[in-house]
């Protein structure tokens, strides 16, 4: 098979054109791109400059050289691999074929990032007709997944487990041409324990780097071409710089100066310097940790909410930013599926008078859009559903675990609020990369107790810093009784006539609701387990001997005692864990 032929490094790479230093003054042809791709990414796509890092990184693949790329959220890395494989691949002569197999593989941390990856690649072989992309992923079934892969897919997106599944079970999937390897997002990968997959599957692609090579595992089908791979993260850390050392062979490194106001992005080569042996990236990593680069439109606050405060608050921040602007999309985050679960159906449920007459029709939900939710213990179909749907809502309310934190492109984002902190404050990064995409306004507003202050200094530490939100104007606004409070004198937020009409209507609401009831129940033990969790330094911020149990059952609405809520949960999941060894014993039993 031919091989595509190299091209120079032409692109004049500056700040400038197009919009506000985000894009380079140069076109996707000075990249070395084929015309038809240009105009297909111009006319098409809508992509008339490439973006800074799109300018660095394309040609340097297109060169065939391993990389390392490490850039801002939202500043167009899917195209920094795709359109070079895209532009490699159509040049290959004979035209490759279905028959051929798999040529690249990319590998992404989450089902919802297959889809969206794999979304992009559809577009833009639309003007190449004969590759074909293709997708597997957990949840898919895999009878069709081993039909697609025999007949054959060119440029296959993939989640690390099910790609392991189909190189170990199905015989017809022909990699033997395989040529890229890529990894996005992946520090995500190797945190949600992909690490020893992600080994496997280079053992198997016979692509581990020739001093690491584990000779057992080395597959007959591989290995009869040379591989280029690409490894894309947005943390740098001892995981990813393993996973370079197995992976990557005397790559380059490109990625933004972590210096603030820093224009021009880093290049370094690695391989160059270090030989081979990415030792410096684990230097590198400790710099880049220091300082994130955050877009500079992005407006960052943070609201100083008491515990027990803390639903009303969020319910009234949501109500005001959606009668403030109707058509708008906005993400919330929380830490665990149960708050997840409990917080969408209250939204759902939750109707209220606002002149407190009892007339059905004067009858209003909190907010008036479509809200969605997301995370990783609801049904692949439940899941693929949100995402796409919310996608393409104009107005909409995502409710989500960090399921949805990386990489997803939901368009039109305007706000992240952040109802329980992030943790490490990479994550913080993350979380706020879903708006201020490419140039676009966006807002983050990151909720706080009293307690947690000092994560501020966290972030500051990081080169993040917030500005407080206005609450006390935003609470002022809503009327009890037909009211609003216009005492001059300021009073707590705990005693705010809003604050203890909607806690108190919300309760009662909750208690004549039992599934509701268990929902809260089940989401306050969950949130204790999961604040208990905070790692390292952050257990000094986070600190669980602080919480006020009472309060934090108050901010799931529940009237009950804490203490009685953790038993209920305890009994619950002795049951749950008692009916799961019942259903695994009467398993065994079929089989055997
Ligand atoms: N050259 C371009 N011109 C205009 N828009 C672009 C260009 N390149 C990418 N985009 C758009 O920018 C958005 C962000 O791109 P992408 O999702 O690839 O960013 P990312 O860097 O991978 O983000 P994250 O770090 O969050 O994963 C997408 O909506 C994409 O369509």
């Amino acid at each position: 098979m031919k091989e595509p032929k190299e091209k120079k490094n032409g692109a004049e790479v500056a700040a400038g054109a197009g919009g506000e230093g985000l894009f380079a003054s140069c076109s996707f042809s000075d990249l070395g791109l084929h015309p038809f791709l240009c105009q297909h990414l111009r006319d098409k796509m809508g992509f008339e400059f490439p973006t800074q890092i799109q300018a660095q990184a394309i040609p340097v693949v297109v060169s065939g050289r391993h990389v390392l790329v490490n850039a801002a959220t939202g500043t167009g890395k899917t195209i920094v691999y795709l359109a070079p494989i895209v532009h490699l691949l159509q040049m290959y002569e004979p035209r490759v074929q279905r028959s051929d197999g798999t040529f690249a593989l990319v590998l992404v941390p989450t089902r919802e990032l297959c889809m969206q990856v794999h979304g992009v690649l559809q577009k833009l072989l639309h003007c190449f007709h004969w590759i074909v992309p293709g997708y597997i992923m957990g949840g898919e079934n895999r009878a069709k997944e081993k039909a697609r892969l025999r007949k054959g897919i060119s440029i296959l997106v993939a989640t690390p487990g099910r790609l392991l599944d189909h190189l170990k079970n199905t015989s017809s999937f022909n990699y033997t041409n395989l040529h890229w390897i890529v990894f996005d997002e992946a520090d995500r990968i190797l945190e949600l324990g992909f690490g020893k997959a992600v080994e496997e599957i280079l053992d198997f692609l016979g692509s581990r780097q020739a001093d690491h090579v584990c000779k057992q595992h080395m597959n007959t089908k591989s290995a009869k071409f040379s591989r280029q791979n690409l490894l894309l993260s947005a943390t740098l850390n001892d995981k990813v710089n393993h996973l370079a050392n197995i992976s990557l062979e005397n790559p380059i490194m490109i990625g933004m100066d972590c210096k603030k106001d820093s224009a021009v992005p880093l290049k370094l080569s690695l391989g160059d310097a270090v030989g081979g042996d990415l030792e410096g990236v684990g230097a590198l990593s400790s710099q880049l940790t220091e300082n994130y680069n955050l877009p500079s439109q992005l407006v960052q606050r943070y609201v100083k909410v008491s515990c027990g405060s803390r639903l009303v608050v969020l319910l009234s921040i949501l109500r005001f930013a959606f009668e403030r602007e109707t058509s708008q999309k906005i993400v919330v985050f929380f830490s665990t599926c149960d708050a997840v679960d409990f917080h969408y159906s209250l939204l759902n449920k939750f109707k209220w008078s606002p002149k407190l007459q009892p007339e059905a029709n004067q009858e209003q939900k909190i907010v008036g859009c479509r809200s969605f939710h997301l995370h990783g213990n609801m049904e692949h179909e439940d899941r693929r559903k949100a995402f796409h749907e919310f996608t393409s809502e104009k107005s909409a309310l995502l409710l989500c675990t960090d399921v949805a934190a990386r990489g997803l492109d939901f368009p039109k984002v305007r706000c992240i609020i952040q109802y329980d902190s992030p943790g490490e404050a990479s994550e913080y990064v993350h979380r706020v990369g879903r708006t201020a995409r490419l140039g676009e306004k966006g807002e983050a507003l990151l909720f706080l107790q009293p307690v947690e202050i000092d994560y501020l200094h966290d972030l500051q530490h990081h080169g993040v810093s917030l500005k407080e939100y206005p609450l006390q104007k935003i609470i002022d606004s809503f009327s009890v009784h037909g009211q609003k409070h216009h005492n001059k004198k300021l009073i707590s937020l705990e005693t705010h006539p809003w604050v203890l009409f909607l806690q108190k209507t919300l309760e009662t609401f909750i208690s004549t609701e039992s599934k509701l009831k268990k929902l809260a129940n089940d989401a306050f033990c969950s949130w204790v387990r999961a604040y208990t969790a905070h790692r390292g330094e952050l257990k000094r911020i986070f600190m669980v001997k602080k919480l006020h149990l009472g309060h934090v059952a108050r901010s799931f609405g529940l009237k009950d005692q804490p203490s009685l809520v953790g038993r209920s949960h305890q009994i619950e999941s002795k049951k749950r864990k008692r009916d799961q060894k019942k259903a695994i014993s009467f398993k065994r039993r079929k089989s055997s």
